[in-house]
């Protein structure tokens, strides 16, 4: 038997469409081991099939590896939420690539790893944290992804809000735009550059100036339903910005020095769709086999 573990992520950061995204302390665990028929437990009976995720992933891994995928049981266990913009689908993909190298022994080459995972998951943006932790910006190039790990200061603090209700990335991404004006485009790199340096130095008042996405936030937030009041609850409770987490629902709150969860639980507790809020931070290992 073997397990996986890996991170949750909260991809694009507002600015950082497709690119960016930072692993957070919140873990996924998947075991396989051998059996004469797939088996699949700890999740939701839709997802049991041979159409689950984690196991096309791993015989996706097992082909690339030139191997057999022999029949296992795979058993998840998995605070990540489905469909909440929160990575559960990378969570997936990396486990079960990662399983393909440890059922069959091979050293587990990360490169390698992520440009498997962008196949399955389209974009590199959670996959990478996943895979390698901290926050990261990727590119998918025509043979190989580029990755780079960015500093975060440490004063900055993350708080998640996770409604009750799901969106899944297929329909949120369904809502964007072919095109955007070429002066959107334009401020929305200069602003993601200067978001950068603000998160590695601190510089919490120039994060909350730029921080303000034209690519996809404006598209997305009429699909999750009461984004205004908990962006009124972010602001009051001090926070320097909230961006939509992946392609939503979840929203992802930057504070500086302290999260006030009591009151934010308080004022969360007063909205319709049971926001659960959980202060999270960044997690810097990546995707391991224990
Ligand atoms: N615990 C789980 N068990 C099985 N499949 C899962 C699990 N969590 C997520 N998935 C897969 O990931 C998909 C959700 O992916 P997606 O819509 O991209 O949302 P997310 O933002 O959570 O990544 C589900 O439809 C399912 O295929
Ligand atoms: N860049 C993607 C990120 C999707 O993240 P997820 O956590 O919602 O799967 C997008 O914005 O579509």
């Amino acid at each position: 038997m073997i397990e996986i573990r890996v991170p949750a992520t909260s991809a694009n950061l507002g600015l950082g469409f497709d690119c960016l995204g930072m692993a957070l302390t919140m873990e996924a665990s998947v075991q396989f081991s051998s059996s004469d028929q797939l088996i699949i437990t700890g999740c939701d009976k839709k997802y049991q099939g041979a159409d689950n995720l984690i196991y096309q992933a791993y015989c996706h891994g097992m082909s690339y590896l030139n191997q057999v995928a022999l029949p296992v049981h795979i058993h998840i266990n998995s605070p990540i939420p489905p469909a909440r913009g929160l990575g559960s689908s990378a969570t997936c993909v990396v486990a079960g690539i990662l399983a393909a190298y440890g059922l069959t022994g091979t050293p587990v080459n990360r490169e390698e790893v992520l440009k498997l995972a962008t196949e399955l998951e389209g974009h590199p943006d959670n996959v990478a944290p996943a895979i390698l932790g901290g926050l990261t910006a990727s590119y998918q190039g025509e043979k190989q992804i580029y990755t780079i790990t960015y500093p975060v200061h440490s004063s900055y603090r993350f708080a998640v809000f996770i409604p009750d209700f799901p969106l899944e990335t297929q329909k949120a991404r369904a809502v964007l735009p072919q095109q955007i004006a070429f002066s959107e485009a334009v401020s929305n790199q200069s602003q993601l550059l200067c978001m950068l340096e603000s998160l590695k130095q601190g510089e919490g008042t120039w994060l909350k100036e730029v921080l303000k996405d034209h690519l996809h936030e404006p598209y997305r937030k009429k699909l999750i339903t009461e984004y205004e009041q908990v962006k009124k609850i972010a602001e009051r409770t001090g926070a320097i910005s909230l961006v939509i987490s992946g392609s939503g629902p979840t929203l992802l709150a930057i504070y500086q020095e302290q999260v006030p969860l009591a009151e934010l639980t308080a004022e969360l507790k007063q909205l319709e769709h049971k926001w659960d809020c959980q202060e999270l931070s960044i997690e810097t290992k990546g995707a391991y086999i224990c």
